[in-house]
């Protein structure tokens, strides 16, 4: 089988990912990290009064044209606790931040700008007053019935605490997809054990269940599965069984007589796409479907199955979950010369940093072995140098898939050499 260039294996996997519809309600302290099914609309608006900025007085501004002018005071309004009279020439009410401007009153002087005059029943004003000024004039914010959150957007921070402040307490949001993660391999066991003299610790789960649940997935970890095509198939029956809708499996998807997963899904009703991409790492990896359930079968060496996750796996969560998808694709340059590049589509673990101007810098690691976990752990992001690329001298442009969107990156010092 020819391999398949990444590009197309990534739109025939999409091709045929439906995105889920089901939609729940959620009190909004559980939506976080979740897709909106309808927009969030505000049930209120906000300021719901004109609004004190600042700590001082609401007065007439015509009253403090020029500083000097003696008012009196007549009362106060609070945050929570707002003046019920109405302002007449001459007067002003003491104000607090956050609390209603009285009728009558149409600026708010600091406190910082005015004087008490004797037992504080009346104030010397020492700037002039302007109109409107320190006043949140109602509905700043937002409108009754405006659009806050529209639907198809992830529930960050921002989102929950606009969502929240126009009085909805519940949203509704698209359901989870479910993603199924089984391990295959003799020589695996789970991390606190005391592994055989052929052993090794299982660690590929740990990392896809957190893309996965990062990226808004409930991960249904089906454990650790020997090389043996009866308890695979097994293992893949609990998977349909639970309803997943991606099955990812990792280890056994190579040539080699104990690699047994394409058998095995095979034997429990697997449609195979395609199997084998013009990537690397990654090579090995199969995709297909049983039923209604997409399968990824991942390669087992562990930066092989990341970095198959993170080109497959996240934009298919992305799609099943109605999510926008992430873009980790960034401009660069390498900081070291790249040899010219062959049929495989190459994601080279690289060191990232920033220039003074904001230009990203790829030093890829002189070592790029798929088992090894530290350089993966250690790389901020991957050079993708496409099949047949040719060299590129220190300095030439290329493109990086960043491994952390969201983490700063070092800076380069002047004169400093990587
Ligand atoms: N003759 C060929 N041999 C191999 C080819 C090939 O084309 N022809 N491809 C190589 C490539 S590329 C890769 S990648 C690997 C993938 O093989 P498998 O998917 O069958 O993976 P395993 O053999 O089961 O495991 C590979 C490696 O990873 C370790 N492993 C497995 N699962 C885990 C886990 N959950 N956590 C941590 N480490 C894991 C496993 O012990 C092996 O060391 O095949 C090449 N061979
Ligand atoms: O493609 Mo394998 O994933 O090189 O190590």
């Amino acid at each position: 089988m020819a391999l398949l260039p990444v590009e197309e294996a990534q739109a025939r996997l999409l091709s045929k990912a439906v995105p889920l519809e089901a939609v729940e309600t959620l009190p909004l302290r559980a939506a976080r990290g979740r897709v909106l099914a309808s927009d969030v609309t505000a049930r209120l608006t906000q300021p719901p009064f004109n609004a004190s900025a600042m700590d001082g007085y609401a007065l007439r501004a015509e009253d403090a044209q020029q500083p000097g002018a003696e008012l009196a005071v007549i009362g106060q309004s609070a945050a929570g606790h707002g003046f019920c009279g109405t302002i007449a020439a001459g007067q002003c009410v003491r104000i607090f931040t956050g609390a209603p401007v009285p009728a009558g009153a149409d600026c708010v002087l600091i406190q910082e700008d005015t004087e008490k005059l004797g037992d504080g029943s009346r104030i010397r004003t020492t700037f002039q007053a302007v109109a409107g000024r320190h006043i949140r004039p109602r509905g700043q914010d937002f409108a009754e019935g405006s659009v806050l959150v529209a639907a198809g957007t992830r529930l960050d921070y921002a989102k929950l605490m606009l969502a929240a402040s126009g009085n909805n307490a519940e949203v509704s949001v698209y359901r989870k997809p479910v993603i199924a993660l089984l391990a295959t391999g003799d020589e695996l066991v789970t991390p606190g054990s005391q592994p055989g003299p052929t052993q090794i610790i299982a660690s590929n789960t740990f990392a896809i269940t957190a893309l996965a649940e990062d990226l808004g997935a409930e991960v249904l970890d089906l454990g650790l599965v020997p090389d043996d095509r009866a308890a695979i198939v097994a293992a893949i029956r609990k998977a349909q069984a639970a309803g997943a809708d991606v099955l990812v499996t990792t280890g056994g998807a190579s040539v080699g007589d104990h690699d047994f997963v394409q058998a095995a899904l095979v034997e429990a009703g697997m449609v195979l796409d395609f199997w084998k991409i013009a990537m690397r790492p990654g090579k090995p990896l199969m995709v297909g479907r049983l039923g209604p359930m997409h399968v990824l079968g991942l390669p087992g060496n562990p930066v092989s199955s990341m970095v198959c996750s993170l080109l497959f796996l996240e934009p298919l969560i992305a799609r099943l979950a109605q999510a926008p998808s992430l873009q980790r694709l960034r401009h660069a340059r390498t900081a070291i010369a790249l040899a010219a590049n062959d049929q495989r589509q190459d994601y080279i673990r690289a060191k990232l940093r920033t220039d003074a101007e904001g230009g990203l810098w790829a030093s890829g690691f002189p070592k790029q072995d798929s088992s090894m976990m530290q350089i993966f752990s250690k790389a901020d992001g991957l050079i993708v140098r496409p099949p047949h690329a040719p060299a590129l001298r220190e300095g030439g442009r290329c493109c990086v898939l960043l491994l952390h969107p969201q983490a700063p990156l070092a800076t380069v010092h002047p004169g400093e050499h990587y």
